[in-house]
């Protein structure tokens, strides 16, 4: 049995969510897809508890519930063989909810079952996550979630070093978070949990270890959601079915893909051009990468509107994710006023999406020890809650306001460790 200290502090955990730049849907097709971290992140306060208690609050999807620790299942980690079958292992007197709640009560189930199931439960804590990120509109809400989850239990456990996130931490918090995927999605590649662990950019091939791109560039984007809801299963189905029809074509498009991202790759990396001759040629595959997703029956008529938006002020956009409606991203050159970029956003707005002004390539997930005893989960929400839930503050673009409420109760040295550049 892992021992863990019976006295311990609150903790910070954040993790961003991700955005594919480059690839999706070639992807699945074993060719390379691009990645990056967004600097929308999802954080998870942890406080300790009189009792033997977990309670986890997700206030941003309507969940409250309390383990009774030992009613929790014990598990292995290797016992899933579908994610449907974690639900048999709900304590009945948990009723599971319905909605997104659904997913998170199940996740937590399976991965305190296998992260504990070492170690001392009687470590009572409260967990209550908050998150910039919308759910389910592709730019990795669930693996920041679950990286922040797996870290939490990781820590809780004392399975993490004491100082910093060392290697081999991040390791074994994306293993866990890939588990979480696994409850939540079935088959998942794995890309969104390496993101939110590691952060920067990445190059992902299904079934190798992801590339760290090392990239000294951080990318400025605009991310706009459509609000077109998507079905990513039946997207990928849809392709498959086209290269069912049309193997030696639609392998072309795919092979084309995977050029656009090797192509990227060397550029992320590139030293010796100079940043407007880059930027010109990011905003050319962004537009050659999107023309071939089209190609293939993944683009929406909300996608192509923002394209076209786009493109009336030079600005390269494409599709991100699985496409079908969801979110698109746009390339800001380092040059362009924010001023400017408000321009295109309100623009956008007005044709009902919603936007986000965001950059690419910080950190992945942080850990801030020892904050302030003084911090209560409660104070916490009441930060958040009373901006969240504010009429004044309904526009969804300004999230970094909201964050900021959340963190007035943190010390500021919790606050440079939870959002690394
Ligand atoms: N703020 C949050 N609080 C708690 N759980 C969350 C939160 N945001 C997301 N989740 C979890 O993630 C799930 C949504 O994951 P889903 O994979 O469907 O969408 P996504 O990750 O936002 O999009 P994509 O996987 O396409 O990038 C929710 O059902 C919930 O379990
Ligand atoms: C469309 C896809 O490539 C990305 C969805 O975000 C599917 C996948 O990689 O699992
Ligand atoms: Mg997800």
């Amino acid at each position: 049995m892992v021992a863990v200290h019976r006295d311990w502090s609150p903790f910070v955990v954040s993790a961003p969510g991700k955005v594919i730049l480059f690839g999706e849907h070639a992807v699945v097709y074993g060719k390379a897809a691009i990645a990056g971290s967004l600097d929308m992140r999802a954080y998870a306060l942890v406080t300790p508890r009189t009792d033997s208690k977990a309670r986890m609050v997700l206030p941003d999807i309507g969940v409250d519930v309390l383990f009774d620790s030992h009613t929790l299942p014990l598990l292995s980690g290797t016992e899933l063989s579908h994610p449907s079958e974690v639900e048999a292992l709900v304590p009945s007197s948990i009723s599971i909810p319905e909605g997104p709640g659904r997913t998170a009560v199940l996740t937590f189930v399976y991965l305190y079952g296998c992260i504990f199931a070492e170690s001392d439960r009687t470590t009572g804590f409260t967990l209550c996550v908050r998150s910039l990120l919308p759910v389910g509109a592709g730019l990795g809400s669930s693996a920041a979630f679950n990286v922040a989850l797996s870290a939490t239990l990781l820590q809780l456990t004392g399975q993490l070093q004491e100082e910093g996130v060392s290697a081999s931490d991040r390791k074994l918090i994306n293993q866990w978070a890939f588990h979480g995927e696994q409850v939540a999605h079935g088959t998942p590649s794995g890309i969104d949990n390496s993101v939110a662990t590691y952060g920067g950019f990445l190059k992902y091939i299904k079934g190798e270890p992801s590339v760290n791109l090392e990239s000294t560039h951080a990318l400025r984007v605009l991310i706009t959601n459509t609000n077109v809801p998507k079905s990513t299963k039946a997207l990928v189905a849809g392709v498959r079915a086209l290269r069912d029809r049309y193997p030696s074509v639609v392998d072309g498009i795919l092979d084309s893909i995977d050029s656009v991202s090797t192509t990227a790759a060397t550029l992320f990396q590139s030293t010796s051009e100079a940043e407007e001759t880059l930027e010109q040629q990011m905003q050319d595959i962004i537009r050659i990468n999107h023309g071939l997703l089209s190609t293939l029956g993944v683009s929406h008529a909300s996608l192509e509107r923002v394209r076209e938006v786009t493109a009336a002020r030079n600005l390269a956009s494409k599709l991100t994710g699985a496409g079908g409606g969801g979110c698109a991203l746009t390339l800001i050159p380092n040059g362009m006023a924010s001023g400017d970029v408000d321009v295109v956003a309100r623009e956008l707005e007005g044709e009902g999406f919603h936007c986000y002004q965001t950059v690419v390539g910080g950190g992945g997930v942080a850990i801030a020890r020892n904050v302030d005893g003084k911090v209560t989960v409660e104070q916490w929400l009441a930060d958040t809650m009373e901006r969240h839930n504010s009429p004044a503050d309904g526009d969804d673009g300004n999230v970094y306001g909201r964050a900021v409420a959340g963190f007035a109760t943190l010390p500021a040295a919790a606050i440079a460790v939870l959002k690394p550049e």
